[in-house]
């Protein structure tokens, strides 16, 4: 069978997949899944690599019926498997007859019933399993420590139970087992991880093996509660975010009592990741908010939810490029997304004239004004070390877009310093990234970094290395502390000058300027430091090469930047003759002696 006959016999197993994506599958049988490369014929819902099928993600699309699984083994690339919050029944398939998967996601489903303890042996490339949110019971399946790849294991919100088998892969880096029926010690295996990044999560199940069975049985209780009644103040954020009152007032109300199904599907929350706690428009209404400033598309405000984690919301009048279904799917997509150096889309809200996009609340702000306002924030300037870290770390989130989207031409499209934001250690968190496809042209044009790139001004185009000419411009900025935009439009005589000009200008074709351009307000620094400057403003210079053939490439720019010699612990990058802003601080690290 071809690979589309192999993907038609599949869909007609499912229920209710004539519509939406799955409605296009097959219509013309000679068009292949995969055009060739990464792009698909098909839709979203097909990932091509190779020119060959190697994923389907068919999420949120009201399925149910059967998960073929002996007709999935005809395709030998298929890596990715994503069934996310859709309505399968029943058992779980036999997943290990498709033994090369490497991600599997069937949370939020109606999957019930004891997994056999050997459903996932041989499965040895398996990296993440997500059942979350169905109706598993039984044992934990006996198979999975036995997995030697398995990074990312969710069983949270089922009936598990008995006790957690002891996981001893290494390689394991996310753990969920919260909200079971789990009981007795958590194995040392998993307490005892030495790496740092392990996320662990058991959920009240430390309570319940200390308590007993008594904090399981409260637990219960206190989810049949009647629900809450909400008394909300009419909140800033529904005012300023252009909410009508009688959306608020729905969102409120019907939501929480279960009522008004159609109102409370008009104020409903998307959320596009299922590792984090639901919340609905009210929840986000109920503490008043604060403006964080307004950008080319809208404003941000700050809000905090009844839990106390902080949201960020922020409104776009400008995006109805494309039509709801297609606007979802590509949300769904940049929820995938999940980098260390990405700030997280956590949910939407979707209406034809607006769309509220919503994430988390990143407590250092953006390096925009740590770069340019630091002063206002009370705190000394970016030293050296950490400006690298924040590049370093820039340039490994972008290669990731690059990476994760690539039918997107400019995977970022809007690479600036304020749309980098820096959590509590000074690490970057990438943001607004993506939204060219959603945002409305003329608007893109109008206001986003790729369509002020030399190319998009000579050429009316932009390229695959547009988002490199973005981030060489920031990684100028981040070395001189000056700030892009007041590069452009400053009247006749510098109109075709930016920072990149301006730097070269200075630097001069034998970089023996290099020294007036470096941001005095990172410190003086010894040689091996200042090495390492030189090199970075150099690479920065090659992704700003205004002739696209000559610019760097991410995987080239990526390698360069990384192999950058970060400050050795054991040594004082600054010399003896610090300057004024070097004097400032202490001799190095800088980012553990701010005080917000
Ligand atoms: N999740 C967040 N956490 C903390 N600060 C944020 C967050 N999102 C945005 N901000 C800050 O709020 C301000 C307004 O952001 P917004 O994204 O609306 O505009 P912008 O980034 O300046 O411009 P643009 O709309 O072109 O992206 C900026 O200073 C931004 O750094």
């Amino acid at each position: 069978l071809s690979e589309s006959e192999i993907l038609v016999k599949f869909k007609s197993s499912l229920s209710n997949s004539d519509e939406g994506a799955l409605g296009k599958w097959g219509k013309d049988i000679n068009l292949p899944p995969c055009k060739g490369g990464n792009v698909s014929n098909w839709g979203d819902a097909v990932v091509c690599e190779g020119g060959s099928v190697t994923g389907l993600i068919l999420e949120n699309m009201g399925l149910s019926g059967t998960i073929d699984v002996d007709t999935l083994k005809a395709l030998p690339n298929l890596r990715i498997l994503s069934f996310i919050n859709n309505k399968f029944e029943g058992p779980i398939p036999e997943l290990k007859k498709l033994n090369r998967l490497k991600n599997i996601f069937l949370s939020k489903n109606g999957f019930s019933g004891e997994i056999p303890g050997d459903a996932f042996s041989g499965m040895i490339g398996l990296k993440k399993l997500y059942l979350s949110n169905n109706k598993f019971t039984g044992p934990i399946p006996s198979s999975l420590p036995t997995l030697p790849k398995l990074m990312d294991l969710k069983l949270n919100g089922n009936q598990f139970s008995g006790q957690i088998p002891d996981f001893q892969q290494k390689s394991l880096a996310k753990f969920d087992v919260s909200n079971n029926a789990l009981e007795g010690p958590i194995p040392v295996g998993l307490i005892s991880r030495k790496n740092p990044d392990f996320l662990f999560s058991v959920g009240v199940l430390v309570l319940a093996s200390v308590l007993g069975v008594v904090m399981v049985m409260m637990r219960r209780g206190r989810k049949q509660q009647p629900p809450l009644s909400v008394e909300a103040p009419p909140s800033n954020l529904g005012i300023k975010a252009g909410l009508k009152e009688e959306d608020h007032s729905s969102a409120s109300t019907h939501s929480r009592n279960g009522n008004g199904k159609k109102a409370e599907a008009a104020t409903k929350l998307c959320f596009v990741r299922d590792d984090r706690e639901s919340f609905d428009l009210a929840d986000l209404l109920k503490a008043s908010a604060e403006i964080l400033g307004s950008g080319s598309f809208g404003s941000s405000y700050k809000t905090a939810l009844p839990s106390g984690a902080e949201m960020v919301v922020k409104r776009y009048k400008q995006m109805n490029n494309v039509g709801k279904e297609e606007f979802q799917e590509h949300m769904r997509r940049i929820g995938r997304l999940n980098h260390d150096n990405l700030l997280p889309l956590v949910a939407y809200y979707y209406r034809k004239e607006e769309k509220l996009l919503v994430a988390d609340f990143v407590h250092r702000g953006s390096l925009a004004v740590h770069l340019h306002g630091y002063q206002s924030l009370g705190q000394p300037p970016l030293d050296w070390p950490t400006r690298l870290k924040i590049v370093k770390g820039v340039a490994k989130g972008l290669g990731y877009l690059y990476k994760e989207l690539p039918s997107l031409i400019a995977p970022h499209g809007h690479l600036k310093s304020s749309n980098i934001l820096l959590n509590q250690s000074l690490e970057p968190l990438i943001s607004d990234y993506a939204l060219i496809p959603v945002i409305n042209q003329e608007s893109a044009q109008d206001l986003m970094v790729a369509y002020k790139s030399p190319e998009y001004a000579q050429h009316g185009r932009i390229t695959k290395k547009t988002d490199i000419w973005a981030l060489g411009v920031l990684i100028l900025e981040v070395l001189t502390g000056k700030f892009p935009a007041n590069f452009l439009h400053k009247g006749k005589a510098s109109e075709d000058q930016d920072l990149a000009t301006w730097v070269k200008s200075v630097v001069g074709e034998d970089m023996s300027g290099a020294d007036q351009v470096f941001d005095k307000d990172m410190g003086a620094t010894n040689n091996n430091a200042q090495a390492e400057m030189l090199k970075l403003l150099n690479i920065a210079l090659t992704c700003c090469e205004l002739d696209v053939d000559k610019r760097l490439e991410m995987k080239l720019a990526l390698d360069q930047i990384e192999g950058l010699q970060d400050p050795k612990e054991d040594e004082d990058f600054y010399s003896s003759v610090a300057s004024d802003a070097g004097d400032k601080r202490s001799s190095r690290g800088m980012s553990d002696d701010f005080s917000l």
